[in-house]
């Protein structure tokens, strides 16, 4: 799986929103998202799942987005968003990891395989303790990692994850990204993800690309994008870096906000 995008451009309102942004991501490989609040991430990744118009072209293993039917981008991408209301179904999280194997079938049945299928993810992710749960009755945080098993459990080809972490404590934050890390690697597919921890970003993503304003200011390799000069021409912020285990791990610690 591979995904290339090329000279895209939104519009929202009448207002460009996504300016002529490119880039591509190989298979295996994880792109984050990165850039100030309003820079315009959501609006691209919602784009990339075929929910906003765009003028421009993605390819997805060589396909063109916008000449799949719904169907069959719903096969090959899954969605994890900020909001989680699609989560306010009155099914326990097993019965909607059936359901979501099958979204984009007319009628269903399940079989043992979209059971150990159901399984499998809940295992992956150390969630089995809720198979029973009603989302509804769940913390923000188990809920916000019950919508990851819900997209991980489609098999896309394509992942997309909005702020994957924002509700998550320390170790569930570690915990999530390393199994979307393994995953992304041992099925070959691609994964983006929007992230404000600038740390998740350097250890979990291969890749980042950073907008300012809907355009594209930085997009390589995380370790070459991600310099305290960088940080702090996109955000105004003065960050060090800081090696951890001999260099194993390269922290990022934002000392302050620059004035002026
Ligand atoms: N429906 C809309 N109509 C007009 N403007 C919109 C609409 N949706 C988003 N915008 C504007 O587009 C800009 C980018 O929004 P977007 O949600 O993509 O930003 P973001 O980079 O994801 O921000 P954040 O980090 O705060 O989540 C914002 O200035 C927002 O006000």
């Amino acid at each position: 799986m591979s995904i290339t995008v090329s000279e895209l451009c939104i519009d929202r309102s009448g207002k460009r929103i996504v300016d002529h942004v490119s880039f591509s991501v190989d298979d295996g490989c994880s792109l984050s998202i990165l850039g100030p609040n309003g820079a315009g991430k959501t609006t691209l990744m919602r784009a990339l799942c075929g929910l906003l118009p765009y003028s421009g072209t993605v390819d997805v293993d060589g396909e063109r987005l916008d000449r799949l039917t719904r169907v069959e981008a719903a096969k090959r991408i899954g969605y994890v968003a900020q909001d989680m209301t699609a989560l306010n179904v009155r099914l326990s999280v097993f019965e909607l990891l059936l359901l979501a194997q099958n979204s984009h079938r007319v009628s269903w049945r399940t079989g043992s395989g979209n059971q150990d299928a159901a399984m499998e993810v809940l295992s992956r992710l150390g969630l089995e303790r809720f198979a029973d749960a009603v989302p509804q009755a769940l913390s923000g945080g188990e809920r916000q990692m019950i919508a990851l098993a819900l997209a991980l459990v489609k098999k896309p080809r394509l992942l997309l994850l909005d702020e994957p972490t924002s509700a998550l404590d320390l170790a569930n934050q570690l915990t999530m990204l390393e199994a979307v890390h393994r995953y992304t690697r041992e099925k070959g597919i691609v994964t983006l993800s929007i992230l404000h921890d600038m740390n998740l970003a350097t250890r979990y993503a291969d890749d980042a690309l950073m907008l300012v304003d809907g355009t594209r200011r930085y997009h390589g390799a995380t370790a070459e994008i991600m310099t305290p000069e960088r940080l702090s021409e996109v955000y105004g912020v003065t960050c060090r870096t800081l090696s951890v285990d001999d260099g194993a791990y390269t922290a990022i610690y934002p000392v302050n906000v620059r004035r002026g």
